[in-house]
C-alpha cells in the first residue's frame, strides 16, 4: 500500500472575481488548491488570477494546444502569475510537450516551478466520442499512450479520469503526479462528465487530487460540500 493522501482541488469556474473570491475562502482549508480555468481568465484576466491566488496554492487550468514555439512562448507569459500546476494538452504532440517542459525550466526558478500536468483524454469523452475524433482502440490506450509520451518528454503529471488510474500506476509507477477531474460524490449528477468515479473510489485507485467543480460550487453551501468531500478523502 502506498502512503498517498489524496487531496481535493476545488474548480472554481465562474466569469465573476467575487463570486470566485467567496468560493475560495469558503472551500478552504479542505481543498489543498484551488482551480482557475478558461471562463474565469477569458472573462476577469491574469490579474484577478494573481489577486485570487494570493496565499494560496493556485492550478491554472489553460490546457495550452498549440504549435511548440507558441506554447512556450505561452508558457513564458505565465512568469508572474506563479501557478503551482499548469496543464497542457498531451495530444498536442512530443515537441510541444517538451517546448512547455523548456519554458518552464527557463521562465521559473527550480522553487517556484509549476507543476506540468499534460490533460490525456478528458473526461467527458467515452469510448465512442473518442473514436469520433478518429482515435481507435478505446479511452484506456490511448491515455497510456499519451502518457508514455508525456512524461518521455518532460511532464511531471497527467490529467486523466479515475478509470486510468490503477493502469497508469502498473504503467509508470508512484511517482507521476495523478489528477483526476470526473469526481462526483455519489448522487450527484454527472452533467457532462462521462467517466465519473466518487472522491473515495478515486483515492482507492491511486489519484493524488482530486477536482471538483460544480458539486461544491452548485452547493447550497460550498464549503459544507468541499469538507465532506475532504472528510471522504480521509477515511
Ligand atoms: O484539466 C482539467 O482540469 C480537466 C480535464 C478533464 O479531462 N476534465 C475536466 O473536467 N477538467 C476540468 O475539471 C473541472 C471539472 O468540473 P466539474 O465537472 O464541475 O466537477 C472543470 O474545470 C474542467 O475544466
Amino acid at each position: 500500500m502506498s502512503d498517498r493522501r489524496t487531496r481535493l482541488i476545488a474548480a472554481l469556474d465562474t466569469r465573476d472575481p467575487r463570486e470566485a473570491s467567496r468560493w475560495a475562502d469558503a472551500v478552504t482549508p479542505h481543498a489543498s488548491a484551488i482551480k482557475l480555468g478558461l471562463e474565469f481568465v477569458y472573462a476577469a484576466g491574469l490579474e484577478a488570477v494573481s489577486e485570487i491566488a494570493a496565499g494560496r496554492a493556485l492550478f491554472l487550468d489553460l490546457k495550452l494546444h498549440d504549435i511548440p514555439n507558441t506554447v512556450g512562448a505561452a508558457i513564458g507569459s505565465l512568469s508572474r502569475i506563479n501557478p503551482a500546476m499548469l496543464t497542457i494538452h498531451a495530444s498536442g504532440g512530443a515537441a510541444m510537450v517538451a517546448a512547455a517542459s523548456h519554458a518552464l525550466n527557463e521562465n521559473f526558478s527550480t522553487e517556484n516551478r509549476p507543476v506540468l500536468l499534460a490533460v490525456t483524454v478528458l473526461t467527458s469523452l467515452d469510448d465512442a466520442a473518442l473514436a469520433a475524433t478518429g482515435v481507435e482502440g478505446g479511452v484506456r490506450s490511448q491515455v497510456l499512450r499519451l502518457a508514455d509520451l508525456a512524461l518521455r518528454n518532460g511532464a511531471d503529471g497527467l490529467v486523466c479520469s479515475a478509470h486510468e488510474l490503477a493502469a497508469l500506476r502498473a504503467e509508470f509507477g508512484d511517482s507521476p503526479v495523478l489528477v483526476t477531474p470526473g469526481i462526483r460524490p455519489q448522487g450527484a449528477a454527472a452533467g457532462d462528465q462521462k467517466r465519473v468515479m466518487t472522491p473515495g473510489e478515486a483515492r482507492d485507485a491511486g489519484a493524488d487530487w482530486i477536482v471538483v467543480g460544480r458539486p461544491v460550487t452548485g452547493a447550497a453551501d460550498p464549503g459544507a460540500a468541499a469538507a465532506a468531500i475532504a472528510r471522504e478523502l480521509a477515511e
